[in-house]
């Protein structure tokens, strides 16, 4: 018997089938319902592992489309949104910051909506739960780490537009008494992100002999969490988070940009079997991300008191397992 229909949004990204696969797996009592409007990062064969599962199914929509998304809050009886999809690269915020705004503020605030017409006037048993950066907090010096209660501070057209998500998600909790809770969360790697990212940009340009691209000296640091480590923080927040609260979510695993770059090109080259060495000589120093954020770092003492949650996989594990996905990628294609 079906006890919970999920909405996932972006469950075709990089995060959210890894997050869909967990829940049609995990829960086969709950239905799945996975909306994306597959664009250039999303692709359903990132959840063809459970694409003929009985408690899923996938939807073409695009989340600024508020009709649509009206019809499927009639159809289903949808009590849970967890909400994924966003455009998320901040390279691209940079050279087309529109379309950021489009995704993440109109369609966040037309999801919420929607979800509020259909929800309105009996709020038991359902949740809002929106996954967001740690992006929205701003740049850290060399020291000190986000808590949820720093002070929201964006500054790239991506993490002010995932600012003004957040923002418009407690909106509908404090004036519409929607049942809301939000995630921020550090960098997550693992396989099927999309190759516009550090980790996959490393390893495909490795494999292709390309030259690897180090914005700026390289001394940038970003804390680096597992994908699943993530999916099984959201799995705790979704089951266990306070309704109302924020919850930051971390590696506890801080790498100048440099540093991480030359770990990648060994993994790469201890896999590939070649000289030690090989993918290094293809680093090259580019001019530096326009206002690029110096330093992330999560405090994630409130999700580990309150849920039990921590990291469980260490980088030498997660890296080794994503290099593979991507080299046995390049051999199949
Ligand atoms: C693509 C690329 C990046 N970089 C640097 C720029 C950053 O200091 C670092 C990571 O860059 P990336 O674009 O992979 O990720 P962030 O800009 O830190 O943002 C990411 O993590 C947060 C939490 C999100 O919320 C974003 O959605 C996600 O994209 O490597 C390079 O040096 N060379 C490159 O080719």
């Amino acid at each position: 018997m079906i006890t919970k229909t999920i909405l996932v949004t972006g469950g075709a990204g990089f995060i959210g089938s890894h997050l869909v696969e967990h829940l049609v797996r995990t829960y086969p009592h709950y239905n799945i319902i996975n909306l994306d409007a597959l664009t250039y990062a999303g692709n359903l064969a990132n959840v063809s592992a459970v694409a003929e599962a009985d408690n899923y199914s996938f939807l073409e929509v695009d989340i600024t489309d508020l009709d649509a998304v009206r019809k499927i809050f009639a159809i289903y009886p949808i009590d849970t949104v967890i909400h994924l999809a966003a455009e998320s690269h901040v390279d691209r915020s940079i050279e087309d910051p529109l379309i950021f705004v489009r995704t993440n503020v109109v369609g966040t605030t037309t999801l919420l909506q929607a979800a509020h017409e259909a929800w309105k006037g009996s709020f038991g048993g359902k949740l809002f739960y929106h996954v967001s950066t740690d992006e929205v907090y701003g740049s850290l010096g060399e020291t000190g780490a986000f808590t949820e209660d720093t002070p929201y501070d964006p500054r790239s057209p991506y993490s002010a537009s995932k600012a003004g998500s957040d923002h418009f998600v407690r909106a509908w909790y404090h004036t519409y008494g929607m049942p809301v809770v939000i995630s921020n969360c550090s960098n997550n790697y693992g396989p099927r992100q999309y190759p516009e990212k550090l980790i996959p940009v490393i390893i495909h340009n490795a494999v292709l002999d390309r030259p690897i691209p180090v914005y700026g000296k390289g001394i940038n640091v970003r804390d680096w969490l597992y994908v699943g480590d993530h999916v099984a923080a959201i799995d705790l927040i979704l089951h266990r988070g306070r309704v109302g609260e924020t919850y930051n979510v971390g590696g506890n695993n801080e790498w100048r940009n440099i540093d991480l770059v030359r770990r990648i090109c060994g993994t790469v080259d201890e896999q590939l079997g070649r000289k030690l060495g090989t993918s290094e000589a293809l680093i090259a120093f580019v001019p530096d991300r326009a206002g690029h954020d110096l330093r992330y770092a999560i405090d994630a003492e409130k999700i580990r008191t309150e849920l039990g949650w921590t990291p469980q996989t260490d980088l030498t594990q997660g890296l080794e397992e994503t290099v593979a996905w991507y080299l046995k990628e390049f051999s199949a294609a």
